[in-house]
């Protein structure tokens, strides 16, 4: 008999195995909304061209495949961090932020959860109700005990902000606040400037540690500065901040896992243990992480022409999802005869559209119109073509009503 025989047949990822059930179904009018990542009018993968130009660039220079330090490429490390804080920050001028190469946002966002369990044994995390999936699987395997701040409210199909604020303020003293720096996941919905500059209040009031989840910058608005706007009001303010980084949607560097963890500290001797601790994690999970990807980030954004190019082509990518939100309203709007408001899919930003549909629903545009999503009524308007918006709001009006 095995020894494996106590272990159980895991469920299917929410997100990821959505894209499994979707490459197993057969008919051709199928529309995967399940995963957020990015695909061409033609519904294609895409991979920018100004990647393929580094890259082009990198074989001619020919590279070692020597390994890289625990903390990573420090090209990589300076320029990740001079794009999340504005090159000019005095946060980076005065050698307060400590910053590490990691597996992309899930590994920065693993990495800090190691930190915050070893060196914050009491502190919780609270993080926005929904949030990305795998949020939670993260600190509950980093042993982190977490609870829900409210975010989303159905009823306005917005921001629950008073919720929200009074949830912060509930929070013990020194909770880890998680938020969403740009394109809040599933929802799509973000807090205003001036609704920012509340949640940095009580979280100073607080005295919480600001914990960012940056998987969207440059990706929601089209610009790295307007959507870093949040992390650098609460570094304005002087505070301690956690900020998690992932290129696999503005750069489109999704399978090479590539982002960083930074920690915003008081001083300089401070960023240099907390670097020294976060290389003492990384150095037995993964021991130091992937050139490919970090290489291509620094060329990128070393070279003035490709920076440029590619600061053009998140604007593409962007330009093209606000089209495909403003024509899937277009078609619900003349379909629906019910009188429902759909303005919440222009008001939403990023890749996602939070629906309202529940989970019945959702199966309903799945089994009976092939249309791929997570259960949570969550869509990735990346999946959806320009061509498609009338078929899926003919089974978004199917599904609700
Ligand atoms: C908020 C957020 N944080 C971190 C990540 C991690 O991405 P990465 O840098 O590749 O580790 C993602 C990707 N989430 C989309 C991609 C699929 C996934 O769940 O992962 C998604 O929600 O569809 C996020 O949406």
């Amino acid at each position: 008999v095995s020894r494996f025989e106590g272990v159980p047949m895991a469920p299917p990822d929410p997100i990821l195995g959505v894209s499994e059930a979707f490459k197993a179904d057969t008919n051709d009018l199928k529309l995967n909304l399940g995963v957020g990542a990015y695909r061409t009018e033609e519904l294609q993968p895409y991979v920018l061209n100004v990647v393929k130009k580094a890259e082009k660039l990198m074989l001619e220079r020919g590279e070692n495949k020597e390994y890289l330090p625990i903390e990573g490429l420090a090209a990589f490390n300076k320029a990740t961090a001079e794009l999340l804080f504005g090159a000019d920050n005095p946060v980076i001028k005065q050698g307060l932020v400590a910053t590490l190469q990691a597996l992309s946002g899930t590994g920065s966002l693993r990495l800090a959860a190691a930190f915050i369990q070893r060196y914050f044994p009491e502190a919780k995390v609270i993080i926005s109700s929904p949030t990305w999936g795998n949020h939670k699987n993260i600190f509950n395997d980093a042993r982190v005990p977490w609870s829900e701040y409210r975010y989303y409210d159905p009823k306005t199909v917005g921001l629950d902000f008073e919720g929200m604020i009074a949830d912060i303020e509930a929070a013990p003293e020194g909770s880890f606040v998680l938020l969403h720096g740009c394109a809040h996941n599933p929802t799509g919905i973000d807090p205003t400037p001036e609704q920012w500059e509340k949640i940095a209040d009580v979280i100073q009031e607080k005295k919480h540690m600001p914990f960012f989840d940056v998987a969207y910058q440059g990706f929601a608005s089209g610009s790295l500065d307007e959507d870093a706007f949040s992390v650098r009001l609460f570094v304005k303010r002087g505070m301690e901040v956690f900020v998690a980084q992932s290129y696999s949607k503005n750069l489109g560097l999704y399978a090479e896992r590539i982002g960083a963890i930074n920690v915003v500290c008081s001083a300089p001797e401070v960023a240099d243990r907390v670097k020294s601790q976060l290389k003492r994690l990384a150095r037995p999970m993964y021991s130091n992480p992937p050139i490919h990807g970090a290489k291509i980030v620094a060329n990128v954004v070393g070279d003035p022409t490709m920076f440029g190019e590619w600061k053009q082509e998140m604007e593409q990518m962007a330009g093209r999802i606000k089209n495909v939100r403003q024509k899937l309203y277009d078609s619900l709007s003349a379909k629906d005869k019910s009188g429902k408001d759909w303005s919440f899919i222009l008001r939403q930003i990023g890749m996602f559209s939070y629906t309202g549909l529940n989970k019945t629903q959702s199966d309903n545009m799945t089994d009976k119109w092939h249309v791929y999503m997570t259960k949570d009524g969550r869509i990735s308007l990346a999946g959806l073509s320009l061509a498609k918006c009338d078929y899926l709001a003919d089974a978004i009006i199917d599904s609700f009503h």
